[in-house]
């Protein structure tokens, strides 16, 4: 009798929301393309893990970070990922994948340092536009690199193909939206700060609307995503600017609000920058000065040049310049369409397609 051998895929992946959310989208279009898939990650990764479809297997290894943390956890980091290394080398022996694909972060060092050693096809999925730590240590040493942001900073000699970033069903199933440009009624605004909300967006946002005409103040409808405990202290901003607002840690639905908004004001990570782009929206980015390699601010780059956005640096950051660059948008119906037509063009809806398509260029 003839099996038909179905092709097996071992995604790495974790750390924060912004590298599950496109590992996600690659396991559901493999899935759906009648592949297996197994999801490698570590005790941290696993918490993001909720969503991805049950017939993803997971493999929970140790890797360099632990939910705790703390000074003998630092000191304990490389017999972990030791230990993670070697678990990893068992279970690609004993159910050798057709493909690796990892999207950085500590929890992938595991699954890619095995697929090294066994010669598996690999590949990495980097989704700024500035390579992180890991992704950079082994681009080397990879069959393909496949980039969320484009252009991408990457190590010296090393090529990189352009697949954007994956985004959501529901993001896809909103893709070019039509946009009805802000003009005499309501002004929806949506504010987002990546997967853990962002403490300026809370310090800045309701002051820069507190000052704003009252007539426009009265039209506002604000969704703001922050932080449990600033949720308050927000709330009651708005509330005493007159100003109509939701303010909740995590708006499940970003999609639709997205979708409905006038004028998206956001940190610049990845995934949101993707979502924005895919369905597009005007916006104003203010990118995390922290972040590694100040990739925040490479990520928002293309949307500032191309006119999509404009970009508020934190350094020169105040309330004022935050209302200025508002009201421009707010009160200029066609520049807010020519935003949101410049951010469109910039989206790439068919990420998870194209990664699932180098996966499988890997194993032919
Ligand atoms: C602080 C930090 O270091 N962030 C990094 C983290 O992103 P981080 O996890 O903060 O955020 P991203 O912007 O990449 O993704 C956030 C995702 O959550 C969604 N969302 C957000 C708010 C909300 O209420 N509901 C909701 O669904 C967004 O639409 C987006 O799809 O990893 C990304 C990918 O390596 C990097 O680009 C970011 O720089």
């Amino acid at each position: 009798m003839n099996t038909v051998k179905v092709p097996y895929c071992l995604i790495a992946a974790g750390g924060t929301g912004g590298h599950m959310f496109p590992a996600q989208s690659l396991a559901e279009e493999l899935l759906d393309r009648g592949w297996r898939v197994t999801l490698s990650t570590d005790e941290r990764g696993a918490r993001y893990a909720g969503g991805f479809p049950h017939s993803v297997t997971r493999e929970v290894v140790n890797s360099a970070t632990t939910a705790r943390g703390g000074m003998l956890a630092r000191v304990a980091a490389p017999l972990r990922i030791g230990s993670g290394v070697l678990s990893a080398l068992r279970a690609l022996r004993a159910d050798r994948p057709a493909v690796v694909v990892g999207f950085g972060g500590y929890p992938t060092i595991p699954a890619m340092s095995a697929a090294l050693s066994l010669r598996i096809p690999r590949m990495i999925h980097e989704q700024n536009a500035v390579m992180g730590r890991v992704n950079g240590v082994f681009a080397r040493h990879v069959n393909k690199i496949a980039c969320g942001t484009w252009p991408a900073e990457l190590p010296q000699g090393v090529q990189g193909v352009h697949t954007g970033n994956p985004v959501r069903q529901a993001v896809r199933e909103r893709a070019g939206a039509a946009y009805h440009p802000p003009g005499d009624g309501p002004l929806n605004v949506l504010v987002i700060g990546g997967s853990q909300g962002a403490r300026v967006l809370s310090d800045m946002v309701p002051e820069a609307m507190a000052g704003l005409p009252p007539e426009v103040r009265a039209r506002l409808r604000v969704s703001h995503q922050a932080r449990v405990e600033d949720g308050p202290r927000v709330t009651t901003a708005y509330r005493e600017a007159g100003i109509e607002a939701e303010v909740q840690p995590f708006f499940e639905d970003v999609p639709q609000r997205l979708t409905d908004c006038h004028l998206v004001v956001s940190r610049a990570g990845a995934s949101s920058l993707a979502d924005i782009t895919v369905i597009g929206r005007p916006a104003i980015l203010i990118p995390f000065a922290a972040a590694s390699g100040d990739h925040q601010t490479a990520n928002a780059r293309a949307l500032g040049e191309s006119g999509a956005a404009m970009v508020l640096p934190e350094s020169v950051l105040d309330a004022e310049s935050l209302r200025r660059d508002m009201r421009e948008i707010l009160s200029d119906g066609a520049r807010a369409t020519s935003m949101a037509a410049a951010a469109l063009a910039l989206g790439r809806p068919d990420a998870a397609q194209r990664l699932a398509d180098l996966a499988t260029d890997l194993t032919a």
